[in-house]
């Protein structure tokens, strides 16, 4: 960032500085310590970032995301993607491009998470591929007739929810060394998968977002209580697809 908009310290924090519980500094700051709770943000790992109008608001890097201030935020300009705000000594989540990505399709929140239901599904995915004597490569979570589907939208070109007999497909990406390399495989399954809401990471994460924070929420809920019994269902020999 190079304009003086950086070095107006007052109304950079005013940026972040409300009352209001529902201000995405706030927001960030008690989804991450409630994401926490659920494994999901556990030793740094995970985030959220949501946009607001013309603001991306962005969790800082390395640090223990259930502790976060709102004080601790970064806030980017969509538009020029300069930092309205940068907090001192800290760095912007390594995320950040992989949520860009998110908002370039219309989001408006996009959760991250290392919950162990969402690593667990892929590396069994990556099994089955292994046992079919197959490439692993790119490959889909696939789930159907589980009530907790219909959390899920049916895509950013189909209106409503889906149904108990449609079948979840989330498509699933190569982990890379760092998370930000992870951007240009984030966005092919993007444009391969144009409704779907979720990426998941292999031996990683997931990636989950919503055209605002409940939604957003809400899914990344269904999503990991799906894999959660995704999970639950191959212990006891069930399958995932019938
Ligand atoms: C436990 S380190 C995890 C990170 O490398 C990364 O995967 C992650 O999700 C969080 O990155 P961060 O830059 O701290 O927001
Ligand atoms: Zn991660």
């Amino acid at each position: 960032m190079t304009d003086s908009r950086e070095l107006a310290h007052g109304d950079a924090d005013d940026l972040v500085k409300s009352a209001d519980p529902e201000h995405p500094a706030n927001l960030i700051c008690t989804l991450c310590r409630n994401f926490y709770t659920l494994g999901w943000v556990t030793g740094t790992g995970g985030g959220t970032s949501i946009r607001r109008g013309p603001h991306i608001f962005i969790a800082p890097s390395g640090v223990q995301k259930e502790l976060m201030q709102p004080d601790n935020i970064f806030v980017l300009e969509y538009s020029t993607r300069s930092y309205l705000r940068k907090p001192p000594s800290l760095k912007p989540s390594q995320c950040t491009p992989l949520f860009l990505a998110a908002f370039g399709r219309g989001a408006g929140c996009c959760i991250h998470t290392h919950s162990q239901w969402a690593v667990l599904v892929t590396l069994l995915v990556e099994r089955d591929a292994k046992e079919r004597g197959e490439e692993v490569g790119e490959r889909c979570f696939e789930i159907e007739m589980i009530e907790q589907i219909k959390g899920f939208p049916k895509g950013r070109s189909k209106p409503g929810m889906m149904g108990y007999f449609d079948r979840l497909r989330i498509p699933i990406i190569e982990n890379t060394a760092h998370e930000e390399d992870l951007t240009e495989s984030l966005e092919e399954a993007m444009e391969k998968y144009p409704d779907t809401y979720a990426v998941l990471v292999r031996r990683h994460g997931v990636y989950v977002w919503g055209d605002n924070v409940q939604k957003a929420k809400t899914q990344a809920e269904s999503l990991d209580y799906i894999f959660q019994l995704a999970v639950e269902m191959r212990k006891l020999g069930l399958p995932w697809t019938l």
